[in-house]
Order: structure tokens, then C-alpha cells, then sequence
């Protein structure tokens, strides 16, 4: 797949008058994107590829699928998986030691994926404009379709790997239980349908679903208004990491970037990095924006505003962000559901700075609630489960 979208690549774009003057331009060295190497995150490469191609057309672009540690052992449970050194490298330790050591020059992750702490030398470079960033349910295809988190049979098994998604669910629907379910989409969908599944309804991003094109297997999108659900942080956008010390395609990416779910998704970080949470930890969020002249917008785009003559008015995206509030709605849940603490907070954000403190300020409040409480037991867990591996491995040998 990698070389024919490579080769495809090779095909020479027609010369602008500019490439024809600066003759050099075709000679730059390609820019290498490295992807994992499911077929979402392929996809989601080439979106990437696409919208640089589209902002520099004389550039060419290869795309470099690696296969993640996260990918390779489908057998431990994700939360052991992502404990002590190996914690938060999972799926992205391979890709930045290339990054590195220049053998790619990009890396496309889901933001959801991507650690709050990088490593020293690597920068998160640009966030994309987000897809839907909701949870979705699936439905076993033996269940009726209209069925619901609320119309599950009681004792209905649903399968996810996210404590998160688990957590939140057991507050609201004491009577559901929940298994392991690993494996990129397509594999995840075939264990949902298979003959002899444990499971009654899968949940899964609504992006990579969208992205796939199979959002019609989703029978009910989750948020705080539907399931009582809010979903991870950066959940839906693309985020693009590179050499802190790459000023080219730092440039390249200043064109491709989405200022809307820059600032949303900075927050969301912030917040979640303030937390010291890691991808196990129990941390929902919802961003919408509201007010200013284009009024509510709860969507990733709000309707474009038209002039008298019905031609859209051309507005610099930054001021009517300026204009408007971002509302950050956050839950922190204990993993048995049992405890949770909710805030929200509605704030103008004027930059990424902004709202980077915002974020900090919501995790602040939500630590002073109780948060910090719940962290500290599934801190405690965890340390006591990884002592107990210690010494069961100690007794056997
Ligand atoms: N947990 C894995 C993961 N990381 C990113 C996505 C796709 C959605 C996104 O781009 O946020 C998924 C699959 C899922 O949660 O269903």
C-alpha cells in the first residue's frame, strides 16, 4: 500500500510559473510521513498528505507505514501494557525514534493517542480540524437497531478496553458489563459480529468510523445529551508531530493547521496533563463553542455567515473565535463508577495560551472536588497490581 501510494506520487505536477523560476523547488528531498500501519491510521496519513499536497503541490510526500509495539501484542490487557517504562510509548515509541533520527519528517497520530509530555526534542507541530469527536455505540447485529445504552437487555456484555468509556457507563448503567475488546476497527466490528460473541454493543470513536466510511454501523452517538457519555481528550483530531528544530515543515504545517480545534484541543490537553493522566485514566470531556455574531456552534464548523446578497462573508477564523466562548464540560470517574466529579467552565479563549490556562484552571477545580481522590485510588491500584506481577514472577523463577 505504502509503495503504490508512493509511486503514485512520482507522477510530475504541471509546473507553476513560480517552480519554473525557483528550479531548485523540485529538488527538495521528499517530506516522509510516518503512520501506524492499520488501515485508519493510513487513511488519516493520506488526509494529511492530501491537504499539504494541496498547500505545496511542488513538494513530494511519501508515506511510511511502521507497525507500533501497541500493534504487535494484541494479548495483555491495554492497561498493563501501558504501565512503568512502557507507559504512553506504546504507539508512538517506534515512530519518534525515526522521527528522530530523521527517517520520517512528520508523524500523523490520533491526538487522542498522543502523550501530553513529549519527548525533548519532538514538538506537536499542528492539529487538524477535528472529525466528530464522539463515542458511538455498535449494536450486535441479532439486537433490534433502534436499540440503545438504555434499551440494552439487562446483563448485556459490551466490549472496550478504555476504562474511561467503561467507567463512565457503569455510573449510569449499573446493570451492563464490560470485557477487554483489542484490535484495530475492522478487527473489533468482527468480534462484535461473529456467531459466538460475548458481546451485545461495542463503543468505538465515531471518527475512525466516519473516516472508514462505516458510520452506518453506529446506532446511537454518545455525548452529554445522549448516553451521558463524554469522550477522550483530542478524541476525533489529527495531530502532527515533528523535529522541535524543523523550521521547514514547521512552516508547511502553519497551512494546514485548524484553529478552532487548536485552542479546543489545547485545553483538553492542558486539563489532562495537569491531571498527570495517562490513556487508562478516567477523564471525559466535551468542548462546544458558543455566542459572539455566529451564535451557538456546537459543531466542529459553524454555518458560515452570509451577507445581504447571500455571499459568505470572508471572516479571519481567529476573530470570530475571539468573539466567541469555548464551554469545557470534564468528568473524572472511579473506575467502579461509584465516584465522579463533573465541571464545567465557560471562557473566552484568545489563543493557545489561553487556553492552555483554561484547561490548567478546569483540572485545578476539579482536584479541589474530589478528583484528586480518585486519582490517587487508581494510582494506589495500579502501583499494588504491577507489585504483585513482581512478585508472582520472583515465586515462579
Ligand atoms: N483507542 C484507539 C483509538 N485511537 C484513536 C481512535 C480513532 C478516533 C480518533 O481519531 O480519536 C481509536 C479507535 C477508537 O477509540 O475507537
Amino acid at each position: 500500500m505504502a509503495s503504490a501510494t508512493a509511486s503514485d506520487l512520482q507522477t510530475p505536477s504541471y509546473p507553476t510559473p513560480q517552480a519554473a523560476t525557483i528550479s531548485a523547488s523540485t529538488n527538495f528531498p521528499p517530506i516522509n510521513i510516518g503512520t501506524r500501519r492499520s488501515t485508519l491510521a493510513q487513511v488519516q496519513a493520506r488526509s494529511v498528505e492530501k491537504a499539504l499536497k494541496d498547500a505545496y503541490p511542488d513538494r513530494t510526500y511519501n508515506i511510511c507505514p511502521v507497525l507500533a509495539q501497541g500493534d504487535k501484542d494484541k494479548v495483555t490487557p491495554l492497561q498493563q501494557l501501558s504501565q512503568g517504562e512502557n507507559a504512553k510509548s506504546l504507539w508512538t515509541g517506534e515512530l519518534e525514534s525515526m522521527l528522530e533520527n530523521g527517517e520520517v519528517d512528520i508523524i500523523v497520530h490520533c491526538l487522542k493517542d498522543m502523550p501530553t509530555q513529549l519527548p525533548e526534542n519532538l514538538v506537536l507541530g499542528s492539529i487538524l480540524a477535528r472529525e466528530d469527536p464522539r463515542d458511538a455505540l455498535i449494536i450486535s447485529p441479532r439486537l433490534p437497531k433502534n436499540t440503545t445504552l438504555s434499551t440494552l437487555p439487562p446483563n448485556s456484555t459490551i466490549g472496550t478496553s478504555s476504562i474511561r468509556r467503561a467507567a463512565q457507563l457503569r455510573r449510569l448503567y449499573p446493570t451492563l458489563n464490560f470485557a477487554d475488546l483489542r484490535g484495530n476497527v475492522g478487527t473489533r466490528l468482527g468480534k462484535l459480529d461473529s456467531e459466538d460473541s460475548p458481546f451485545a454493543a461495542i463503543i468505538l470513536a465515531a471518527a475512525g468510523l466516519k473516516r472508514l466510511g462505516m458510520e452506518d454501523r453506529i446506532n446511537q452517538y454518545l455525548s452529554s445529551d445522549s448516553g451521558g457519555m463524554l469522550h477522550a481528550v483530542g478524541q476525533g483530531a489529527l495531530g502532527i508531530e515533528i523535529r522541535k528544530d524543523d523550521e521547514v515543515v514547521k512552516e508547511m504545517l502553519s497551512k494546514v493547521r485548524c484553529e478552532r480545534t487548536t485552542r479546543a484541543c489545547t485545553a483538553e490537553r492542558a486539563l489532562l496533563r495537569t491531571l498527570e493522566g495517562g490513556c487508562s485514566v478516567p477523564i471525559g470531556v466535551e468542548t462546544s463553542w458558543r455566542g459572539g455574531k455566529r451564535g451557538v456552534a456546537t459543531g466542529i464548523e459553524p454555518a458560515k455567515e452570509y451577507d445581504k446578497d447571500g455571499k459568505p462573508v470572508e471572516e479571519k477564523v481567529e476573530e470570530v473565535l475571539d468573539d466567541q466562548e469555548l464551554i469545557l464540560k470534564t468528568m473524572v470517574v472511579s473506575v467502579d463508577g461509584k465516584n465522579s466529579v463533573e465541571y464545567e467552565l465557560v471562557r473566552k479563549v484568545r489563543s493557545a495560551e489561553e487556553a492552555e490556562a483554561m484547561g490548567k484552571d478546569v483540572a485545578k477545580i476539579l482536584l479541589e472536588k474530589g478528583a484528586d481522590k480518585i486519582l490517587e485510588k487508581i494510582s494506589k491500584d495500579k502501583q499494588w497490581a504491577a507489585k504483585k506481577k513482581l512478585e508472582e514472577a520472583s515465586a515462579a523463577s
